[in-house]
């Protein structure tokens, strides 16, 4: 059954990714606030009554800003791993309104015809992880607030078809900016953020035969900026010898590389087009 999804929003100023097939709908995150996820929803048709449910990543607050006022207007399940629960619980308003769901980290979970399973990613937080979405034959996975792609996750995201990847920074705008030096450590680290060369790195190593689009998320508003992004990786992918595909190309030849913004959501995007 067809997947689709749609990144609502992406960046430290919140997070938000739709996913859908014909009988299930998913958020995964809630970091806008919950009138702002309204208002995102309503731009890709959709609302917050017909959500079967919001599964975190972590719990740092461009994750779950709106969870709370938006899980209990709409009374949508929540699904996160214990530890992660412990601090929602604790960062959370009124969370002992929410209903809880226990996401064990490298579970898989049904609902209904879409599979969702969960990989460990590396970042600073409680116990953050990743989400692979599978529906028939299509997958679509999601990493991003990762230092680090271990070989494990490596090898689970080269098994997709769509990837939404982190590519938060580039390197040299990040050490000149203005940023404290504690933080610059903390984003250059494992337990950080991915820089461009980082995820191209990465992606090389990925780009095995199934991925057809990648997705350059979480970009920072400071220290990036798309076509910066989009050419540093082009330029170490195609190093590499991959070919670089033209969005919205219906034949696309190599992978092609999608944009996503923090203020505006992407168009749909149905994995079985080409
Ligand atoms: O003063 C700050 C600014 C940012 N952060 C964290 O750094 C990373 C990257 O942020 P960008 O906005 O993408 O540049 C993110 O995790 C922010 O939360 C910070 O800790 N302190």
């Amino acid at each position: 059954m067809g997947l689709r999804f749609s990144v609502l929003a992406s960046g430290s100023t919140g997070n938000a990714l739709l996913i859908e097939n014909r009988e299930v709908r998913l958020l995964v995150d809630a970091g806008l606030s919950a009138k702002k996820i309204d208002q995102l929803l309503a731009s890709r048709e959709r609302d917050g009554s017909r959500i079967d449910g919001i599964l975190v990543t972590h719990e740092h607050s461009d994750h779950i800003k709106g969870i709370s006022v938006f899980a209990r207007k709409y009374q949508i399940p929540v699904y996160a791993n214990e530890r992660t629960w412990q601090e929602l619980e604790r960062l959370l308003p009124k969370s002992e309104f929410i209903e809880r769901r226990v996401f064990r980290t490298g579970e898989r979970l049904d609902f209904g015809s879409m599979t969702v399973e969960s990989f460990e990613t590396s970042h600073d937080a409680a116990e953050p992880v990743g989400y692979r979405f599978h529906s028939g034959d299509q997958i679509l996975s999601l990493a991003t607030d990762t230092g680090y792609v271990s070989d494990k996750m490596k090898a689970l995201l080269a098994d997709s078809d769509v990837l939404i990847l982190e590519a938060n920074h580039d390197v040299e705008m990040l050490r000149a900016g203005s940023y404290p030096w504690n933080v610059k450590r903390r984003i250059l680290s494992d337990n950080g953020h991915l820089s461009n060369d980082a995820a191209a790195e990465a992606l090389c190593d990925m780009l095995t035969g199934r991925i057809r689009r990648v997705y350059m998320a979480h970009l920072s508003r400071h220290h990036n900026l798309l076509d910066l992004a989009r050419l540093t990786m082009s330029n170490i992918l195609q190093e590499r010898g991959f070919q670089i595909g033209a969005a919205g190309s219906m034949n696309a030849k190599g992978v092609v590389l999608m944009d996503t913004y923090h203020d505006r959501p992407t168009e749909w995007d149905d994995l079985l087009l080409a």
